[in-house]
């Protein structure tokens, strides 16, 4: 990954640290993937005394292990259903702040967190800012399947005019990939998503669905990091 991505991922999760972890501060939902630790890179600057009185809730295995890993406090989202930040990072992210999350499979988990905090915070760098979904991200939107109805699933995905949803597979493993809580991963390309909300309630309304990689009117402030170094704000 070039070192101007990686910096301008770490300028986006410092400032929305600086900004949105504040003395009052208690419950912090900390989110997945790489961006995300920057943001523990930046908490664990500011001392042991600064982070000792808030309880870190995790998105994920990865992300769990990131709090632990690094001292914080662990707490769980059935311990504390009501936080005051959660900071996550996201694949794409459209003009009105909605968002495709789920590139790492944790989106389910992230998505609860994410709707549990007072305020939900979107980092990510410049390649992720987009006008509309599904104009920068082609991998398609990411849908946790319970395993034995994906076929099931990707019929009617083809039904709802999806172009070739696929099932995730796995690298380092044979078969597909195995979520967080033992689920399949789809990926659904819808082209331009020029309704969000309504793509999202037909899909989470197909049996079989966990949860699905779209989040719409979730985010309240977004941090892109951009390329000169800068940062630019999105606001809801
Ligand atoms: O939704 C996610 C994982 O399910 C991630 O937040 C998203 O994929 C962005 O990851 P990265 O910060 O590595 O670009």
């Amino acid at each position: 990954m070039s070192s101007l991505i990686e910096e301008a991922k770490r300028r986006a999760a410092y400032r929305a640290v600086d900004q949105h972890i504040t003395y009052h501060v208690r419950l912090v939902g900390i989110g997945s993937g790489s961006t995300i630790g920057y943001v523990v890179e930046r908490l664990l600057q500011r001392g042991k005394e600064a982070n000792a009185r808030i309880v870190f809730i995790p998105t994920s295995f990865q992300s769990r292990q990131l709090i632990v890993d690094n001292g914080l406090t662990l707490g769980d989202v059935d311990q504390y259903p009501e936080l005051d930040v959660t900071i996550d990072g996201a694949d794409e992210v459209d003009e009105n702040l909605n968002a495709i999350k789920g590139g790492g499979g944790c989106h389910l988990r992230e998505k609860v967190v994410a709707e549990a905090a007072k305020k939900f915070i979107i980092i990510a760098d410049y390649r992720k800012n987009a006008k509309t979904l599904g104009e920068k991200w082609k991998q398609g939107i990411p849908i946790e399947v319970v395993p034995f109805t994906y076929t099931r699933v990707i019929k009617e995905l083809k039904d709802l005019g999806c172009e070739n949803p696929t099932l995730r597979m796995a690298n380092a493993k044979a078969g597909p990939v195995i979520t967080d809580n033992g689920n399949f991963l789809i990926d659904a390309h819808f082209g331009l998503v020029n309704s969000p909300g309504e793509l999202l309630r037909k899909i989470k309304l197909l049996t079989g669905v966990v949860e699905v990689g779209l989040f719409v009117d979730v985010a309240d402030v977004v941090y892109f990091g951009n390329e000169d170094g800068s940062v630019s704000e999105k606001k809801r």
